[in-house]
């Protein structure tokens, strides 16, 4: 899919001394969630700011909508819905009033959005419960509402999941899949922790220290963190043919160096070297390797710090 929903070129921002935001290209293409990824003070939340408006860049472009200023820019805007840091949820209004006075807030004709928004975010029946009374995951999700008032086509999100016990997290990440599979709505969503986007996000873009580091795509993520089991013998040629032959698999690579990467059998590695050794081979080396997600992003951050 080409169709670019959001595209930044150079996209900077500083604050007196301060860079935030360091000559970003980010590309967010229609119809995928882009997991938005860095440490607190990396730079979300301002290029979030930047391209819905609520800040002005030093320099760089914003593309929107193939929208790139002025006025078209800000019309692009307005196919976007946006939940950024603390939502201003009333405490003590229902799920319901909070949404109606958003809507009235924001100027979106009809009632009629208010009964869908609360069936689409699972709060329809939270009834005359105050806002106040709620759990963190129910008041994310309401905030989310504000946000799909306007059945936005683009969705910006700033950590809706920070902060959520693990089954907020899986509670949000399923909305969220609904409204991008079902609805068609393109999202961008910042998160500290690359695992808690693992399982949504189509896109990564990971960003450090204002400089946008990587993007990569949720298979090539996947691809990067592959668990395998790392063998060294003294003859790779023969172990491969054990491999295929003993074990019926050719799911394994042999690097430069001789060393066999084994994608398969990975609950099974007892069974692996056994059937090596007695294929006569002598085991140098013989372990289970591979990045977790974090440890991907710390390396990649880590990288980022010698930048
Ligand atoms: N209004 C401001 N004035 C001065 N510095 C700012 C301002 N807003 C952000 N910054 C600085 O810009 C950098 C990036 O901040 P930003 O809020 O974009 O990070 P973030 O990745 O969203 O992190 P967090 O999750 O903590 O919000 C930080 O060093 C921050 O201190």
């Amino acid at each position: 899919m080409n169709e670019y929903v959001l595209r930044t070129q150079q996209l900077t921002k500083r604050y007196k001394t301060q860079s935030a935001l360091d000559r970003v290209d980010m590309t967010v293409r229609k119809g995928t969630i882009y997991g938005f990824i860095g440490q607190n003070g990396a730079g979300k939340s301002t290029l979030m700011k930047l391209v819905t408006g609520l800040a002005f860049p030093t320099s760089g472009s914003i593309e929107l909508f193939g929208a790139t200023g002025g006025a078209e820019l800000n019309l692009a805007r307005k196919r976007m819905g946006v939940a950024i840091e603390n939502p201003a949820l009333y405490p003590q209004l229902t799920a319901a009033e909070n949404l109606e006075a958003h809507r009235l807030q924001q100027g979106i004709p009809g009632k009629e959005s208010l009964k869908r928004t609360l069936d689409l975010i699972g709060l329809s029946g939270t009834g005359r419960k105050k806002t106040k009374n709620f759990s963190l995951g129910m008041k994310q999700r309401l905030a989310l509402g504000v946000a799909l008032l306007g059945e936005p086509e683009f969705l910006i999100l700033d950590e809706p999941t920070n902060g959520l016990d693990p089954m907020g997290v899986v509670e949000m990440r399923e909305l969220l899949t609904r409204l991008n599979r079902e609805m068609g709505i393109t999202i961008l969503i910042s998160s500290h922790i690359l695992s808690e986007l693992h399982l949504l996000a189509t896109h990564y873009g990971i960003i450090h220290k204002g400089k946008l580091l990587e993007e990569l795509t949720s298979r090539e993520l996947q691809e990067r963190c592959r668990q395998f089991i790392h063998i060294k013998v003294n003859v790779p040629e023969r172990a491969a043919a054990v491999l295929e032959r003993e074990l019926a698999t050719t799911e394994f690579e042999v690097t430069a160096d001789g060393v066999i990467r084994l994608y398969a059998h990975l609950d099974r590695p007892a069974d692996v070297s056994s059937a090596l050794v007695a294929g006569g081979l002598a085991l140098e080396q013989f372990m289970p390797m591979g990045e977790d997600l974090e440890s991907y992003f710390a390396s990649r951050i880590g990288g980022g710090e010698h930048a």
